[in-house]
């Protein structure tokens, strides 16, 4: 039976549904409630269901992998839904492009700055930010006299510090100055008025009444949010023009290279790069330290398995990456509260989606909230179990839909994972944690508008493990590459000891090094200048 009639012969609720259907969608998105009121939907009337005129949504892992995956000889492709991925820009770009050919080309010209390469070289930032964070817990925790820090807050910062550097090399400083930035704040508390565009496009009413319902605060606030940006990517192009060696500094660089996006495509991409890289690594930030503090023997065990690792300074992306615990944690986190909790809406080309025939020109999608909190494919969802992870072999692939899959999954998956495991490692490292009061159900009070608007979380952190010095610390906070600041540190005169100089070369070949690597790296690879230092002596 067609799959839409069969739909619409359910209950009356679904048939009143489908009837005042598109209001009732406009509700459900700007209620903040959308990935539960559709499990909750799922769970009553099974894993196929009716939620817009000519939508569906299912889920199961199955319907996922039918949508997204890449199309072969036996699968259509499903593209992205035009009235969904709009943000009322005058472009399209990447995330919003639709022409499979165009999206692809665009995909291509970012992928260098998100290789292998590009992640190692910028892994400095990284740990850069994330020792600031640290450091800044402290400060606020002191500050706070057992009241706690709103870690959902302080996460934001960190998310948006890191990306905004590694996409333009530019910082909002959130961290360093332990306030918000005000792109960011706009962005946060505008979230209801970013959906308001995409809506418009399925509901004629809505896009006439839409300047009437917007206020003049979220217009001029939009405008702000937008002129800030153009300025960033105005800087960044300057910043090339005067010194083209930048083109590998950040991921615009090869982007502005090619000479390939006119001013709208960039500054749409910037926007839109920041936010899907912060605001994820932000909230999966946030969602661990909520899990972990609930569950105080996941947090011991995780803690127990990243102080064994070594000194803070050996918490190295590559290192971390074989920590079974510690990834198994942030799997867990991911399925527990996916940062894109919705399904995104693709348009069936006529093909089969778990079993069921959708005809083509049907929008479909496959929640992550709700596949993952579903039932039939995982044993107690609503556990916080990272060991469902540590099974032999781990739990068989793809169950980790976080980052979706096909032609438009994630492009940053590397560098998120990179992200998460650094901050997380070494937040609980230095910081044994506590909620600084009861949260309730924190899970329930946070909403989502396309991105999560989480409730406060207050949590108290207090220091166990105090870092060693770090040489950013030493070396004040601007970004400098690991081989400028060896080379000042060089530069002070004194013959540095073995242990000193580790976390530098470490940052440089992200990797662990032993004294004999860390010999030839410094003999062959003829990088720095020893002043009158022998290399024997550096490696006394
Ligand atoms: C936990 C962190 C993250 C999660 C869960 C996540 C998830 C996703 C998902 C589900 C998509 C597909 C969106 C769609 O189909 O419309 C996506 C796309 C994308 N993400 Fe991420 N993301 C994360 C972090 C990052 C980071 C850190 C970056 C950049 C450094 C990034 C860059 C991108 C880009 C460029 C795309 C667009 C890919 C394309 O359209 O070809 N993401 N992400």
């Amino acid at each position: 039976m067609d799959l839409i009639k069969e739909m619409s012969m359910m209950s009356t609720t679904a048939l009143l549904a489908s009837l005042s259907i598109t209001v009732w969608f406009a509700w459900v998105w700007l209620s903040g409630r959308y990935p539960t009121i559709i499990q909750n939907l799922h769970q009553k009337y099974g894993k196929v269901v009716r939620i817009a005129p000519n939508e569906l949504s299912f889920n199961t892992i199955q319907a996922h992998r039918d949508i997204y995956s890449t199309p072969s000889h036996k699968r259509k492709l499903f593209i992205k839904d035009p009235t969904f991925y709009y943000n009322g820009d005058s472009v399209r770009v990447l995330f919003y492009e639709l022409d499979p050919t165009e999206h692809a080309w665009q995909r291509r010209l970012l992928a260098a700055g998100f290789s292998a390469k590009a992640m190692r070289n910028q892994e400095y930032l990284v740990h850069r930010y994330v020792d600031l964070f640290v450091q800044k817990m402290r400060k606020l925790s002191a500050a706070s006299h057992g009241a706690g820090v709103n870690i959902a807050e302080v996460m934001l910062w960190l998310g948006f510090d890191i990306m905004a550097e590694i996409t333009f090399s530019e910082s909002f400083g959130a961290v360093e100055s332990g306030k918000p930035h005000f792109w960011i704040s706009l962005l946060r508390d505008g979230a209801h008025a970013a959906m308001l565009p995409a809506l418009a496009q399925r509901m004629p009413l809505l896009r006439a009444v839409l300047p009437y319902l917007i206020s003049r605060s979220a217009i001029e606030n939009r405008v702000k949010h937008y002129a800030y940006t153009e300025e960033t990517v105005r800087k960044r192009v300057r910043l090339q023009d005067e010194d083209p060696s930048k083109e590998t500094a950040d991921l615009f660089g090869p982007v502005i290279a090619s000479g390939k996006l006119d001013w709208a495509s960039l500054v749409s991409l910037a926007q839109a790069m920041v936010i899907a890289g912060a605001d994820t690594v932000s909230h999966t930030l946030t969602g661990a330290t909520y899990f972990l503090c609930a569950a105080p023997t996941v947090l011991k065990a995780l803690q127990d398995e990243v102080r064994g690792l070594g000194t803070y300074d050996e918490l190295t992306g590559d290192r971390l990456a074989s920590l079974r615990y510690l990834n198994a944690v942030i799997e867990e986190t991911l399925r527990m509260f996916p940062p894109i909790a919705f399904g995104l809406p693709r348009v069936s080309p006529g093909d089969c989606v778990d079993g069921h025939f959708v005809p083509a020109g049907v929008t479909v999608s496959a929640p992550h909230w709700a596949i993952n909190h579903n039932g039939t494919e995982w044993e107690d969802p609503w556990t916080f179990r990272p060991e469902r992870w540590l099974v032999e072999g781990g739990v068989s692939q793809p169950r980790s839909l976080a980052f979706s899959t096909g032609p438009r999954a994630c492009l940053g998956i590397g560098q998120a994972w990179l992200e998460i495991r650094i901050a997380l490692a070494k937040i609980v490292y230095t910081y044994d944690m506590e909620f600084a009061r009861d949260h309730g159900d924190w899970l329930g009070d946070t909403k989502m508008y396309m991105m999560w608007k989480e409730a406060p979380l207050m949590v108290r952190s207090a220091v166990q493990q105090v870092p060693t010095t770090s040489l950013y610390e030493t070396y004040g906070t601007t970004a400098r590459s690991p081989e400028t600041k060896l080379k000042s540190y060089l530069a002070e005169g004194e013959v540095p000891q073995l242990s000193a100089l580790r976390p530098l070369v470490l940052d440089f070949w992200n990797a662990p090094c032993s004294s004999a690597a860390l010999y030839f790296t410094l003999l062959f690879e003829n990088k720095f200048k020893f002043n009158d230092h022998k290399v024997d002596q550096v490696l006394q």
